[in-house]
This record gives C-alpha cells, sequence and structure tokens, in this order.
C-alpha cells in the first residue's frame, strides 16, 4: 500500500475506535419511514410521478443542461421557473442553485463585503460554515441558538465594533436536527432595532426544512409571519420535502445578478438537467394547485399525536413544534442503541451522533410524513415506551440512559 492510503486507512481506523466512522447504509426496504426528509411524502406520490413524466413528455427531447449556467445551460425553462418561484413566494427575483449546499456556499463566501460581519445561529447549517470560511467577513461571531437576548447583545456590540460595515444575521426558520422554529419576528425586531433605516443590518433566513411544510401552500415560515420585505435573501431547498434537488436564493435583482458574477458553485458548475428543472416545476405546481395541503395538514397532525402520545424521561424530547422531532440521549452509545431497537421493531430511524451535534446532544432524529398513518405513530410510541421500560436506567448495551444536559 502507498504511503497515502496508508495514511487514510489510519486516519479512518482512529474514526472507527472512537466510534465515528460514517458509513453508507440502505435502508431496508420495508421498513417504516420516520427518517428522510420526505415531509410530504411527494418522493413516492403516484400524482407527483405522473406530472414529472408528463412534464419531460413536453420538453422537447432536452434532458441534459448541457454546460454551466453561464455557457449553455441557461434556458428560457430555467428562467421562467425562476419567474414561478418569485411569483409564488412574494419576492423580487429568484435564482436557481444545483443545490442548498451550493446556494449558501456561493452566497456566505461573496455577498459580505471586505471586514463585514456574519452573526450567526450557533446552529446554522455546514453549507453556511463552508460558506463563511472563504468569505471576506472580518468577523463572524455566533450567538447562542434561537436566543434573541444573546442575539441583541452581540449587534449591539458588532454597531459599535464595526459602525460602518454591513452587518448579515444568518438563522434557519425550521433547524435540520432540532426542528424547532427560529422565532423570526422577535429577530426581525432586533435587527430593526439597531438599523431601523434598513441600511447595515441585513437578515438571511434558509427555509430548507420549511418548504413545503409550513406557511400557506407550503410557502415557509417568513410567509407565514408575512416577513418577505424584511429579509435580505432566503433559501429554499428542493431536496426535502419537495422530492427533487436543487434551490433557490430569492431576493432582489440585484443580489441575484452579483450571485450570477460571483458564486463560484454556479459560474464553474454544470447546471442542473431539464430532467431537475421539470422536478422542481411538477412539484410548484402541487403546492401552487393547493394538492398538498392536505399532506402538510395530515403531518402537522401527526406531529401533535407524537408529542402528545410519547411519554419519556424529562428532557429527553427536544422541544418541537415541526415534523423533526429529537429523542436526546447523552452518548452516542446510547442513541446507537436506541436507533438499532426501533430498527430491528421495522421502523427506520437514525442516530444522529456527536461531532453532527454537540456532545452531549447526540438524539435519534424521528421525522413524520405525508405518508405515514397514525397507526405507524402510535407504533413507533409504543417500540419508544418499550425500550424505556426494558432499560429502566440501563441501555441493552450496558451503558447508563444519562440524562442529557439541555
Ligand atoms: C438547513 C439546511 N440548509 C441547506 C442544506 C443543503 O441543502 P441540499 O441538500 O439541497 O444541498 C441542508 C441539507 O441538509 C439543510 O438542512
Amino acid at each position: 500500500m502507498s504511503r497515502l492510503l496508508d495514511q487514510l486507512s489510519n486516519t479512518l481506523e482512529k474514526r472507527r475506535e472512537i466510534a465515528k466512522l460514517r458509513r453508507l447504509v440502505i435502508n431496508p426496504q420495508d421498513a417504516i419511514d420516520f427518517s428522510s426528509n420526505d415531509f410530504l411524502g411527494l418522493a413516492y406520490s403516484g400524482a407527483f410521478r405522473d406530472a414529472f413524466l408528463n412534464e419531460l413528455h413536453s420538453l422537447d427531447n432536452i434532458l441534459g443542461s448541457t454546460g454551466s449556467r453561464l455557457l449553455d445551460g441557461n434556458s428560457l425553462y430555467a428562467e421562467d421557473l425562476e419567474r414561478t418561484l418569485a411569483r409564488f413566494h412574494r419576492a423580487e427575483s429568484a435564482l436557481l442553485f444545483n443545490s442548498g449546499f451550493d446556494a449558501n456556499a456561493g452566497l456566505f463566501s461573496t455577498v459580505p463585503q471586505k471586514g463585514d460581519v456574519i452573526v450567526y445561529d450557533a446552529l446554522v447549517h455546514a453549507s453556511v460554515h463552508e460558506g463563511m470560511r472563504i468569505s471576506r467577513a472580518g468577523l463572524r461571531v455566533s450567538f447562542r441558538h434561537s436566543d434573541v437576548d444573546d442575539l441583541i447583545r452581540i449587534l449591539k456590540n458588532v454597531q459599535q465594533s464595526h459602525p460602518d460595515k454591513n452587518v448579515f444575521v444568518a438563522v434557519e426558520t425550521v433547524y435540520s436536527m432540532d426542528g424547532d422554529i427560529a422565532p423570526l419576528r422577535e429577530i426581525v425586531a432586533a435587527i430593526r432595532e439597531c438599523w431601523p433605516a434598513k441600511d447595515n443590518g441585513f437578515l438571511i433566513v434558509d427555509e430548507a426544512h420549511s418548504t413545503g411544510v409550513f406557511g400557506k401552500n407550503g410557502r415557509g415560515v417568513v410567509a407565514m409571519y408575512g416577513l418577505e420585505d424584511e429579509v435580505f435573501a432566503r433559501l429554499h431547498t428542493f431536496s426535502k420535502a419537495l422530492a427533487s434537488n436543487g434551490a433557490a436564493i430569492l431576493g432582489s435583482p440585484i443580489l441575484r445578478n452579483y450571485l450570477i458574477n460571483y458564486a463560484r458553485p454556479l459560474i464553474y458548475s454544470t447546471f442542473m438537467t431539464h430532467s431537475s428543472l421539470a422536478s422542481i416545476k411538477c412539484a410548484y405546481s402541487l403546492l401552487e394547485s393547493g394538492s398538498t395541503i392536505q399532506m402538510q395538514k395530515h403531518v402537522h397532525l401527526l406531529t401533535k399525536r407524537f408529542r402528545q402520545t410519547i411519554r419519556l424521561p424529562i428532557g429527553t424530547l427536544l422541544p418541537s413544534p415541526s415534523p423533526i422531532q429529537g429523542i436526546v440521549l447523552n452518548g452516542n452509545a446510547p442513541v446507537r442503541a436506541l436507533a438499532t431497537y426501533l430498527n430491528k421493531k421495522g421502523f427506520t430511524v437514525k442516530p444522529i451522533c456527536s461531532p453532527t451535534v454537540p456532545k452531549g446532544h447526540e438524539r435519534v432524529r424521528i421525522c413524520l410524513h405525508g405518508h405515514n398513518t397514525l397507526e405507524q405513530v402510535d407504533a413507533l410510541v409504543d417500540a419508544v415506551h418499550l425500550f424505556f421500560g426494558s432499560q429502566k436506567d440501563t441501555a441493552a448495551n450496558g451503558i447508563p440512559l444519562e440524562q442529557p444536559k439541555l
């Protein structure tokens, strides 16, 4: 083996020893999905499949995109879709990216100008960190998760220390691992308190996990609160509830034009295929026509049922009103034990271990979906109760089930 392969395999071995080795898994076909981000159940929807296949037939033979958006990849079809997205979400303009990761990386790496400040929620997604890491921002500072007092304290400090700089506040509407909703109105008020003239403080909101799930016809949390005009940029991903790939950044035409000129993930990558665009177009047609409203209602009903029926030691269930629920057990081994137990009972759930979440906050992430039934939720809750009942205060493999310190 070459020295390099030796080094790679030693590093992997170290990960394995500390139980942090990541591996690809294929979910059993017959297991009940309480894990995926297919919140509305569109990934297996016959109506969506039919609409998509019809749309493909109407594409005049073109499937690929044939190049970067800036070379041959652009099309009237893509621009029409962007206009549809902007209208649906009540934004001035929309710009498509190949993925939510690309969109966040492109936005955060380019828009903050030299010496600007980014104030971000401690739990923002890795893609925001990716962008911030290579941005020209002079200061990147996190505030405690969804803690508006902490945000205000930091904004006031930053106002003093960087009076002539742009300040960007980065949050998610529904947090991907905790499922809680950001106190968006309070965050907007905090920014307005510091910059009443809307001149130096800019809110950037990631709606990855609220798209399709919250707001009228799934428009998201910003729309649910009527805050469209208060947000500098919004990210909507199509990869979760919309059973597609890609994302759009909503904002002003100047922002759109700037990103077209500077966002490297958009400039130096082949644009998404026409089949991907068709999938997004069909998903938005379903949202707009109201076809997904029933699924949207159903997933919130299931969330309510799950939270009302589950009985867990205090502090173990994360306080989430969204379809993303978390059972927190302190340590990778206990969450793996619970996930394995539920997997054996026929439920697909995943342990979310540190370092993906901070140490002490390891959890089994449970997602509810439009395609789940009340009976399935009840069966899952029973299985969780059985696990806790049979464990008393020790997990199956002898690991103590300590209470999380949240
Ligand atoms: C909050 C958040 N933003 C962005 C992304 C990236 O989106 P995509 O999967 O479309 O790349 C994710 C994906 O998990 C996410 O959870």
